[in-house]
């Protein structure tokens, strides 16, 4: 299966998939890196990782620029990790129940347009919430409101601090990512009648 992960930020989440496919966890998978061109930061020192690295999503890129340079890494499996914009139509259409996207609440809570970073931790906080946890969708058209294929929970502590609440999501985040990417490049997500997505266990 060829993936390539669209990232905005740091990267984190790129790098669990990376490491995973790399160790073998997830059978002959190519990964490319997509980066955003504001996430200098963090994910550029991951270029050198993927021999597939393309612009993809440089400034100005049109949706058809970005169909072409897909279709042309023959990619099977769009992953968005820290990925900031919203998904062309043209993309999810072309590349059915074959997006994925991680977000660190327990969707649909939390979810949504300005919902992104510390803001979601932040708002879980206040809210009272006792549990979060990252979640991770199949994508469709608008931010967040895709199928939930695969979730974990994460206890909120009476003190915590949004930043200490997304250090320990994110650390769930890595490990049902991959999880979830390792199902669908092994064919094990199944559909149920309603259009719910399920993983099934490996045999
Ligand atoms: N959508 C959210 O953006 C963050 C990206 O983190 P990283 O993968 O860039 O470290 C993650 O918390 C993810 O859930």
């Amino acid at each position: 299966k060829r993936l390539v992960v669209f990232v905005s930020g740091g990267g984190s989440n790129f790098r669990a998939i990376h490491d995973a496919a790399l160790g073998g966890d997830v059978n002959d998978v190519v990964v490319a890196l997509a980066v955003e061109e504001r996430s200098m930061r963090g994910v550029m020192a991951y270029r050198s990782l993927c021999s597939l690295s393309r612009s993809l999503l440089q400034r100005g890129v049109s949706t058809d620029e970005l169909l072409n340079g897909l279709r042309e890494l023959r990619v099977d499996f769009i992953l968005l990790a820290g990925y900031l914009k919203l998904i062309p139509v043209e993309l999810v259409q072309a590349y059915p129940k074959s997006i994925l996207n991680i977000h660190p609440s327990l969707l649909p809570a939390f979810g949504g347009k300005g919902y992104y970073g510390l803001k979601v931790h932040k708002a879980v906080i206040a809210s009272g919430a006792r549990y979060s946890g990252p979640t991770v969708h199949f994508v469709d058209e608008h931010y967040d409101t895709g199928r939930t294929l695969a979730q974990r929970v994460v206890p909120v502590q009476a003190n915590d601090t949004p930043e200490q609440l997304a250090t320990r999501v994110l650390h769930e985040e890595h490990q049902v990512y991959v999880e979830a990417v390792t199902a669908l490049c092994e064919d094990r997500i199944v559909w149920r009648e309603d259009g719910i997505p399920l993983i099934r266990s490996q045999t």
